[in-house]
């Protein structure tokens, strides 16, 4: 098994000659300069990640599915009840869910990973156990995991890459289930963004305003029994996903680091994936250069990871799902940004006449 320690060992930054390289192409393109807006800045990023120009078509997509339960749940900040985590695992598998139609509309294959639901799944092809603990612990009350489980949920994340770049996939999209994980997702993005529990905490599957404001203090409280409430970076990395992150969110940093030390691009989906993404650039900060940002989430902490993380996302729907939703959606845009590189004539080639001033 690959660790934790050599995933991050083996993470380039972007190859800052091969991005220049893509960079000039795109302005050979028959096309005045920057037409293509958003997505020459995702050519370029495909490029330097590859260390090539043009980067490779990012397709196959394979979605991974991280499942886990969250001991926060026992706040009330969730109208749903925690089975739904295990019941939507059975509909990811049965093709059900709105995963399962975005995939098929994007040919993207579906992994489903149980990192920590709290029940035992039956065996099925295209579920993957790798069981950490049955849920994590409540974060408002002390830590979420230990740091032994956070590097376990990592590794069963890395895996997962390793295993579906070595299936053909050459594009991993991130997906989570996990009902009460908006609230973890909040907490890390406060705790790595150092912005206040009100700004990072939302809805997440549409909670009112009582449930919100009990879910802003549940936050607030984390930070504080945790001691991450110091400003952001004053703890360690692992030990913040630890302490107030989810089995999925580990497992998802390690899906991005493990893509990333394989230079194959990760699109993240939504504010699950943007907090877990916070966790993976503080383990390995050049693993952020091999991320694209699929959408932006209705949750407002997402908007705030992404930017610190300095991404930009390609889809804006109002999209609150996750799944891996918003970033399969994103598929077929960034394959289309690598495409133009390959296929679009230049001016030389194609005998076009250039701007004349
Ligand atoms: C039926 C159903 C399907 C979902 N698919 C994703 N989520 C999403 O909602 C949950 C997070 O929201 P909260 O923090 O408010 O519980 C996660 O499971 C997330 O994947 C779902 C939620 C439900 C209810
Ligand atoms: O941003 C997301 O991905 C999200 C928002 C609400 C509920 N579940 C996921």
């Amino acid at each position: 098994m690959i660790t934790l320690e050599q995933t991050i060992a083996a993470i380039l930054p972007c190859d800052p000659g091969a991005a220049a390289e893509a960079r000039a192409h795109q302005d050979r393109l028959t096309k005045p300069r920057g037409a293509l807006g958003a997505l020459e800045e995702v050519a370029v990023r495909l490029a330097g990640a590859a260390a090539v120009s043009p980067p490779p078509i990012p397709a196959p997509a394979a979605l991974a599915i991280f499942a886990a339960d969250h001991g926060v749940h026992a706040q009330g900040v969730s109208p749903w009840p925690q089975e739904v985590t295990q019941q939507m695992v059975g509909n990811f598998l049965a093709g059900g869910a709105v995963a399962n139609a975005f995939a098929a509309q994007v040919g993207a294959t579906v992994r489903v990973v149980d990192v920590g639901v709290a029940a035992d799944l039956p065996p099925a092809p295209g579920l993957t156990v790798s069981k950490v603990a049955y849920g994590t612990a409540d974060l408002s009350r002390g830590p979420a995991m230990t740091v032994e489980q956070a590097v376990a949920a990592l590794e069963a994340g890395i895996a997962v890459a390793r295993e579906l770049v070595e299936q053909g996939a050459r594009c991993l999209v991130t997906g989570d289930m996990g009902i009460a994980n908006t609230t973890a997702s909040a907490a890390l993005v406060s705790a790595f963004t150092g912005r206040d529990a009100a700004e990072v905490t939302g809805r997440g599957t549409g909670v009112d305003d009582e449930t919100l404001a009990r879910k802003v203090e549940v936050v607030r409280r984390a930070l504080r029994v945790n001691g991450l409430d110091g400003g952001a970076g004053a703890v360690p990395a692992l030990e913040t996903l630890a302490a107030v992150g989810g089995l999925e969110h580990a497992a998802i940093a390690g899906f991005v680091l493990g893509g990333a030390s394989l230079r194959v691009p990760v699109i993240l989906d939504g504010v699950i994936a943007g907090s877990a993404a916070l966790a993976a650039a503080a383990l390995a900060p050049a693993a952020v250069d091999h991320c694209v940002a699929g959408h932006r989430s209705a949750e407002p902490g997402h908007a705030l990871a992404l930017a610190h993380l300095g991404l930009r996302p390609l889809v804006e729907l109002e999209l609150r799902l996750g799944e891996g939703t918003g970033g399969l959606l994103a598929h077929p845009l960034v394959c289309a940004a690598a495409r133009v590189m390959h296929e679009v004539a230049t001016f030389d080639s194609a005998g076009v006449s250039e701007k004349e001033a």
